[in-house]
């Protein structure tokens, strides 16, 4: 008997982030909204995983309850096994409207971060971490700039550099280049993927860009249309990394999966 409850190592391995058997639903005056139903996915450790869907199916609720905002009507989320109930530092969250606080600096809002999160480092240390996280988006120069006086592509690169100051095991990105022109959106893509290569993380995105998942991800997450949204599929992006863009555009199983992803959203759950 004792054998059938043996964890299996390889499993284990894949059970980094477990969302199991997750549903959320709002109260609301007529009755409860049943938002996402029966949710369930495996990610390993160090996966890029992008969130596809169309608007209101649920995707920023899905990743609010990854990051403990939020808690599941039913089913549960578990990273490295630990049940997730509240929000944590393993877990950090960047937002496509930036949420930086625009009083302090680029500096300061990274180092107020930094410092909440590890009150007993010394003061040193903290700016340590700082600088090496500005320097880590390129914001050296822009230090002690206030949000007014930074571009979008600026702002967003100091919540990411905010974000990644706590050394999060798993970053979650809602649309964090929705308000991005073109270029800015693929320098920040690229520096994303430097990032996510060099630190090992582990990162859930949403995007509404088909181009951006195919070129970032290894799984796209396609989201049926809500209420009670679910996992309709997902797709396994196969390009081996680094990955070119020209490369990419220039293989013809890019289009059969861009297509394949259109053909989700736009036949099967399309409005
Ligand atoms: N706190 C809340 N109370 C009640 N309903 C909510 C709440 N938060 C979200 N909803 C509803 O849940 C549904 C899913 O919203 P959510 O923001 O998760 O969707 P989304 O897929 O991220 O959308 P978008 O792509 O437009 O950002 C929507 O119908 C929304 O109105």
């Amino acid at each position: 008997m004792e054998t059938l409850y043996r964890l299996d190592p390889r499993l284990t391995a894949t059970q980094h982030l477990r969302i199991d058997g997750v549903s959320k639903a709002y109260p609301t005056t007529n009755g409860s909204h049943v938002v996402l139903e029966d949710i369930h996915l495996e990610v390993s450790s160090g996966e890029f995983v992008c969130f596809i869907g169309h608007s209101g199916c649920g995707k920023t609720t899905l990743l609010n309850m990854v990051a403990g905002f939020t808690a599941p009507t039913r089913g549960e989320i578990t990273l490295n096994g630990v049940p997730v109930r509240r929000p944590g530092p393993d877990r950090m969250m960047v937002f496509q409207n930036y949420a930086l606080l625009p009083w302090l600096t680029a500096y300061q809002n990274i180092e107020l971060a930094v410092k909440s999160v590890y009150p007993q480092k010394t003061r040193q240390r903290r700016r340590q971490i700082v600088e090496e996280h500005l320097e880590l988006v390129g914001l050296t120069a822009a230090a002690h700039k206030r949000p007014a006086q930074l571009s979008g592509g600026m702002k967003q690169r100091v919540a990411i550099a905010r974000a990644l100051a706590i050394r999060p095991e798993v970053l979650i990105l809602d649309e964090p280049f929705g308000a991005l022109d073109a270029i800015t959106k693929e320098e920040l893509q690229d520096e994303l993927l430097k990032i996510w290569h060099s630190h090992r993380l582990t990162v859930l995105m949403i995007t509404h860009d088909i181009d951006e998942a195919l070129y970032l991800a290894d799984r796209v997450v396609m989201m049926t249309n809500g209420p009670a949204a679910h996992i309709g599929d997902i797709l396994e992006v196969p390009f081996p990394r680094p990955r070119r863009r020209s490369q990419l555009l220039e293989d013809p199983q890019y289009y059969d999966l861009r297509n394949q992803v259109v053909d989700f959203l736009y036949t099967r759950f399309g409005h």
